[in-house]
């Protein structure tokens, strides 16, 4: 049988679509996916795209055919031109060669040694939490960057430094979504003086992260932080470290990828765990005078974490261009086509989960679990799974459990409104806190 590219929109219809994306991305595509069974095309002339939710065709284009699938120019080049060329922005040999250089650094046993950071953060932000009618968001924004620069850095980063740092990757997210969004508008970011804008913060972050990283080639001590970790790593082939410049690019990746994501999966949680008391309750009874690697482990707490990255992923969407031609099951996909992988689709996708729309941590318990590796991707999969994913749970676990042994959730007055950009973030959430 002839194969042929997947049913879908032809130029014109493609070009309406996707200025209604623009105004509604989640609701736009979950429209299509039902309309054609879960993968449709989109032809915009130049580009050709071909949006999935299919458990089967999104596990070929990760893993078992993962060679014949690159990043896309959004992650690369985008993003690159800010963050420079590290984990998440390169591609082929030399992401491999970083990957390899790095991933022994986020083993379980690597980063046991950054939980007592973690915890020592979480207590802190803990003792100023208001009380009342709070939006969480912002609060756990702050909190997931304060982790991250301190589980990076361990000393004290002076505040005007962080708020530097902290600007920068809000502001070139802001503006990257802006570009990617309105191609046509390039020319004018350019002329304008915005895009210069951009790279000079960008010029100022790294200023900031050299002189940290001078500083402590300086000190002689050992801070067992990721910083030590990025600099003591050795490629296998030349026994030597990385540059100063890689090791930038390398901290710029981890603090953009680390800290929304995180802050997005904790304000979903929270805000789940207000509308569902019964669950806050099992979780605050199963997870009460615990050591801090009991908590990492406590299957109560990572369901609730896991559950709510399955309603609200934090990484909704992600992007691959096939290198070659190819074909899967009675589709072929030709050189060049970017594939859109819809995760918040798949992960609420009603062939796939039963009550797929309720909230429900149990359905990650053992006894219940069936095998979900094959539909449920928060963390993405194949070999560029997130890096810190196991960094991730634990910091998120840590979290969980101090804050319901301290505070109690209910809804507040305003729903969130939810905001597709890079990742899935909500607007605000306002929840009522009390102590507990
Ligand atoms: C809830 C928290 C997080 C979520 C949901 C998340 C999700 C993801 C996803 C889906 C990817 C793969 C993207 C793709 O395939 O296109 C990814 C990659 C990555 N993540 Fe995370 N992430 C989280 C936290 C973190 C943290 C805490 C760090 C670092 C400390 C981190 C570092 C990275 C890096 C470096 C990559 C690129 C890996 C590579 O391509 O080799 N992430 N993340």
């Amino acid at each position: 049988m002839n194969k042929s590219i997947p049913p879908g929109y032809s130029f014109f219809p493609s070009m309406v679509r996707t200025y209604k994306q623009t105004k509604n991305p989640i609701g736009t595509m979950q429209e299509s996916m039902s309309r054609f069974n879960g993968t449709y095309s989109v032809n915009l002339g130049m580009m050709r795209m071909i949006a999935t939710q299919d458990a089967g065709l999104i596990e070929y284009v990760l893993k078992s055919n993962h060679r014949n699938y690159h990043k896309s120019p959004i992650q690369t080049e985008y993003l690159g031109k800010f963050l420079g060329k590290g984990l998440l922005t390169a591609n082929g040999d030399y992401w491999l060669k970083q990957r390899r250089l790095i991933q022994p650094g986020f083993h379980t046993e690597k980063i046991h040694a950054l939980y007592a950071t973690i915890k020592r953060t979480v207590d802190e932000f803990l003792l100023t939490f208001p009380t009342g009618d709070v939006d969480v968001y912002p609060l756990l924004h702050k909190l997931a960057f304060d982790i991250v620069i301190n589980t990076l850095f361990t000393v004290n980063v002076p505040a005007a430094q962080r708020q530097q740092l902290a600007t920068f990757i809000s502001d070139v997210q802001e503006y990257v979504m802006r570009e990617v969004r309105n191609p046509h508008k390039r020319w004018w970011f350019r002329l304008s003086g915005e895009l210069r804008e951009n790279l000079d913060k960008a010029a100022g972050a790294r200023d900031v992260i050299r002189s940290l990283i001078r500083q402590r080639k300086q000190d002689q001590g050992r801070h067992n932080d990721l910083l030590d970790m990025l600099l003591e790593a050795r490629y296998e082939e030349s026994g030597q470290p990385m540059t100063e410049e890689q090791v930038i690019d390398e901290i710029l990746i981890i603090l953009i990828a680390g800290h929304e994501t995180t802050a997005n999966a904790l304000s979903w949680s929270l805000y789940l765990l207000a509308h569902h008391p019964d669950e806050l309750r099992m979780a605050r009874e199963a997870s009460r005078s615990l050591e801090l690697h009991q908590v990492v482990g406590n299957e109560a707490l990572n369901n609730v974490i896991r559950e709510s990255m399955r309603l609200y992923p934090p990484a909704w969407i992600s992007d691959r261009v096939a290198l070659e031609n190819d074909a899967y099951a009675d589709f072929s996909i030709p050189k060049g086509t970017v594939i859109v992988i819809f995760y918040y689709g798949l992960h609420r996708d009603a062939h796939e989960w039963s009550d797929a729309l309720s909230f429900k941590p149990s359905r990650f318990s053992k006894e219940h679990n069936k095998d979900i590796k094959k539909i449920y991707y928060p963390f993405g999969a194949g070999p560029r799974l997130c890096i810190g994913n196991n960094f991730a749970m634990a910091e998120m676990v840590i979290f969980l459990q101090s804050f319901i042994q301290m505070f109690h959730v209910e809804p507040g007055n305003i729903e969130p409104n939810i905001k597709p950009l890079v990742t899935l973030r909500p607007d605000k959430v306002m929840l009522k806190v009390k102590t507990v």
